[in-house]
């Protein structure tokens, strides 16, 4: 089994249809590539199918991009396929977007770090200067870029900016406590994703653990979504609970939750990294590692 630099990744999705699966395999053989994994999924509901096949060429050096692209095209075409062809050698970039609270971005920048989240952070920012020193320690560019209602348009004109310039993939908030506009949801859509500090769909908004303790709730919980321009209502795509109890204050239901929100958040870029998230209209697809 060959190393990362012969590994890749094949994402498709495409109207659901008999001999998807027999074509993308007859393709893959004829091409001589090897299929070391691979997940599909129907939905009956959005009649939308989806599929990520990871292969690696049976005789190293002989695979060509472009090649495959030319010979795939014919399958693509027939099935109507949204697809791409990931290198798994090509590290996903993920721009992480914080405020003050550091537990979600000290989770990810220590798996980072330990290579255990195989990801480029081409750069940090921020509405507030408190996590710098965090993002210099970890040698990550830092970006404060403060908002206020005033500066709120020019604000995120400047985070789209860096957005290109560092040529992040994936945009992730992490703990970032201001509400995107609907233009900046727009041009992320699809690839930035949120960390709410709630058991969604309960509990939207900016102070959801007060909410809880307030219900009297037996779990709390976090839920990593795509972000669009309804608030705590974009597409899930990772999410976990911890029980409480009528003696669980608020204060202890915020310090149980930061592990669950870092858990939930790691698990949710993991994925997106590893190819196996798709969106599927209000839902997501999300392939098991
Ligand atoms: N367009 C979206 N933007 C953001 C989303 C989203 O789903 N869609 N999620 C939030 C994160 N979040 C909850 O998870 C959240 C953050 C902030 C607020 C809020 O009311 N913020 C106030 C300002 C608060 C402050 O200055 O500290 C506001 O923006 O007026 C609600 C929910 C991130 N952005």
């Amino acid at each position: 089994m060959p190393g990362n630099e012969n590994q890749y990744i094949l994402t498709i999705s495409c109207p659901d249809a008999v001999g998807i699966v027999a074509a993308v395999a007859g393709l893959l053989a004829a091409e001589n590539l090897f299929i070391t994994e691979s997940s599909h999924f129907g939905d009956p509901d959005t009649k939308r199918f989806f599929m990520r096949t990871a292969f690696h060429p049976v005789e190293t050096g002989a695979f060509g991009q472009a090649r495959f692209a030319e010979q795939f095209g014919s399958v693509a075409t027939r099935f109507g396929m949204e697809w791409r062809l990931h290198h798994v050698g090509v590290r996903p970039s993920f721009l992480l977007m914080v405020s003050k609270a550091d537990h979600c971005l000290n989770d990810l920048l220590y798996r980072y770090r330990t290579d255990a989240l195989p990801i480029h952070i081409p750069a940090i920012v921020s509405n507030h200067l408190d996590l710098a020193p965090l993002a210099q320690q970890h040698r990550i560019p830092f970006f404060h870029i403060p908002v206020t209602k005033e500066t709120k348009a020019d604000s995120e004109r400047r985070m789209l900016e860096l957005v290109e310039e560092t040529r992040a993939e994936f945009v992730v908030l992490a703990r970032y406590m201001q509400v995107l506009s609907d233009e900046t949801c727009r041009a992320l859509a699809g690839r930035a994703i949120n960390i709410h500090h709630s058991f969604l769909p309960s509990f939207k908004g900016a102070k959801p653990y007060h909410q809880a303790h307030e219900r009297g709730v037996k779990l709390i919980g976090a839920t990593a979504h795509f972000v669009t321009s309804d608030l705590d209502e974009g597409p899930i795509i990772e999410q976990r609970v911890e029980r409480v109890s009528h003696t669980t204050t608020v204060d202890q239901m915020i310090a149980a939750g930061r592990d669950v929100e870092a858990l939930v958040l790691a698990r949710a870029v993991a994925a997106l990294a590893g190819r196996r998230v798709f969106l599927n209209g209000k839902r997501t697809v999300v392939f098991a590692d």
